[in-house]
């Protein structure tokens, strides 16, 4: 499948040093950006003379230039983002940090993937500590391995040798297993950085390899399985590029860090394919591994599992001694237990509705999927009332065919034995999953892009809602539509779980959104405010070619 959108090219900025091995720097950031189809302007920072296995030397472009080539970049466009690498010595790092703060809102990302050695093992860069906090505070993510984060957080935690050492790479914290890296990707961000991602590439205590992204409300673990032996160079300087295209290209922040993964991962993996190919025809000492570009990440397999993470639920999951262990529990064991699958097949319409009264008005028409969505927040409801009209609505589909899914209220929906449930994101934090599927009830989760679809995953529920797909005016969504594009790949991520695409879809738009193949398309004002709701439901049906 190609990628979703090809509109003109957005442009992100990178500014770090060229490696003449093309293995990673400002060269490896180029060929991403191209590769994933953004325009990249280069600000070179330093001139460095590497092969794959050593550099030789590395000179600093003087900061005249640095600031040439700064403003006649801005003087044609500003980008969407600014995708920082290696910055040569204090002097560049006070003009960037003054350069970025003089940007206007709204301003570009900036992510700095805050590298001080090259991978073909020579310093490149010689910060000190204030230059370091200052750009930390600065930029909107940096993105750590955990050797770096160690120097980073050392910064902040050992106050008293603060004159003792002039370089950052000096100095460090301790980061050996997961509760350090949380510790120190904490004292980053206590200390004023707005958000961090860990790279686990380095961290060997961990079974799978697990990037952390940590804001001061959010934490939120990406794995993959361990690649053992790679030797591929770059692939930070790849995934902060990729980072960087994803949100220019309009993704949210979790969406970009999901794509960025799954990028690297298929760069890895074509990259090491051809590599062993090239081990087979010829001498494989002499052949260093070069990167080969992959394209915009389609593939499921290529995509990490991830956890949101609530604070102090680690020490909720039982027999978790890790936070490691939380993400592998996390991971296989709702694998092994799925949810009941829907009862019916056939893909329909699916109507959201606020009382029984609604059920009971269109149950004559044949629906196959209904849900009881109500919102205390529009309308005065109290405990006891909820629970009747969920008792009623229960009551009313009980001899139909029709699954009834009860929106937010699991324990109630439980305790009536309802069909299903339907959850959001928020309530992921709080319901009782386990309660839910040992009383056989379905499970649908709604989910708003890569990220959350990644999640919901693990838990193999009945069915995945995929929204808002058009703009809506049932409810305010902190999200942006999704549209057509992203639904079809959405849909093909769900690999094979049934799917419910939700917003915005009136009869004009269901025809395109049924061609996702979504399995079903829930609707709220196409009927609620249809003169003739029941007319109105065929009408759906129809248009999507669910019936003939
Ligand atoms: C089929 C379907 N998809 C999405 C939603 C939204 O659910 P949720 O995120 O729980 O938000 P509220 O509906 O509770 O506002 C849904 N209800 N149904
Ligand atoms: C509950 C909900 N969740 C995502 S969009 C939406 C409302 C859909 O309503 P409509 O079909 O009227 O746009
Ligand atoms: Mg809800």
């Amino acid at each position: 499948m190609s990628e979703p959108e090809k509109a003109c090219s957005p442009i992100v900025w990178c500014v770090g040093g060229s490696d003449s091995s093309g293995g990673a720097g400002i060269t490896r950031d180029l060929a991403t950006l191209a590769d994933l189809g953004v325009h990249g302007c280069a600000i070179v920072t330093l001139v460095s003379a590497q092969s794959h296995y050593a550099m030789t030397s590395s000179k600093a472009m003087q900061l005249s230039l640095i600031n040439e080539q700064w403003q006649v970049l801005a003087a044609e466009a500003l980008p969407l983002c600014i995708k920082i690498g290696a910055i040569a010595n204090d002097a560049q790092a006070k003009v960037l940090s003054t350069r970025i703060e003089m940007l206007s809102v709204p301003r570009p990302l900036i992510v700095w993937d805050p590298v001080l050695f090259s991978s073909s093992k020579g310093a490149l860069s010689n910060l000190s500590k204030d230059v370091i906090k200052q750009l930390l505070r600065v930029v909107d993510l940096v993105t750590p391995n955990t050797h770096e984060l160690a120097s980073l957080a050392g910064i902040f935690i050992d106050s008293e040798i603060d004159n003792a050492f002039e370089t950052k790479s000096e100095i460090k914290s301790e980061v050996k297993n997961n509760r350090d890296v949380r510790h120190a990707a904490k004292t980053l961000i206590n200390s004023g950085a707005k958000s961090v991602l860990v790279k686990g590439g380095h961290a060997r205590w961990q079974h799978n390899a697990t990037d952390t992204y940590f804001t001061d409300s959010e934490e939120i673990a990406f794995s993959q399985p361990r690649v053992h032996h790679s030797e591929l160079r770059g692939t930070g300087c790849m995934q902060a590029s990729a980072i960087a295209a994803f949100v220019a290209k309009g993704y949210s922040i979790i969406d970009a860090l999901t794509l960025a993964n799954a990028y690297v991962k298929n760069v890895r993996d074509v990259s090491s394919s051809s590599y062993s190919q090239s081990s087979l025809t010829g001498s494989r000492q002499s052949v260093p591994q070069v990167p080969r570009l992959a394209g915009f990440p389609t593939n499921r397999d290529a995509f990490p599992t991830v956890a949101f993470i609530k604070s102090g639920a680690f020490n909720s999951v039982d027999g978790c001694k890790t936070e490691s262990d939380v993400f592998d529990k996390h991971h296989n064991e709702r694998r092994e237990k799925p949810f009941l699958p829907l009862s019916h097949t056939k893909r329909g319409i699916y109507p959201v509705v606020d009382s029984a009264d609604w059920i009971e008005k269109l149950l004559p028409t044949g629906v196959e999927t209904i849900q009881l969505r109500i919102k205390e927040d529009i309308s005065p409801w109290d405990k006891a009332r909820i629970s009747k009209e969920i008792q009623r609505a229960v009551a009313l589909t009980k001899s139909t065919s029709c699954q009834l899914f009860i929106n937010d209220h699991w324990q109630l929906a439980i305790e009536h034995g309802a069909y299903g449930v339907h959850l959001g994101q928020e309530d992921l934090f709080t319901a009782d999953i386990d309660a839910i599927r040992k009383a056989g009830l379905r499970l649908g989760v709604s989910t708003h892009g890569y990220a959350e679809i990644q999640r919901v995953k693990s838990l193999a529920p009945s069915y995945i809602a995929l929204g808002h797909i058009f703009a809506t005016k049932t409810k305010d969504m902190p999200s942006q539509p999704q549209g057509i594009d992203r639904l079809k790949h959405y849909v093909d991520l769900c690999g094979g779980i049934p799917t419910v695409a939700i917003g915005g879809i009136n009869k004009n738009r269901c025809k395109a959104v049924a061609d996702t193949g979504a399995t079903h398309i829930a609707v709220v004002t196409a009927i609620t405010e249809a003169p003739c709701p029941h007319a109105a439901y065929h009408t759906l049906q129809k248009e999507a070619g669910f019936v003939e």
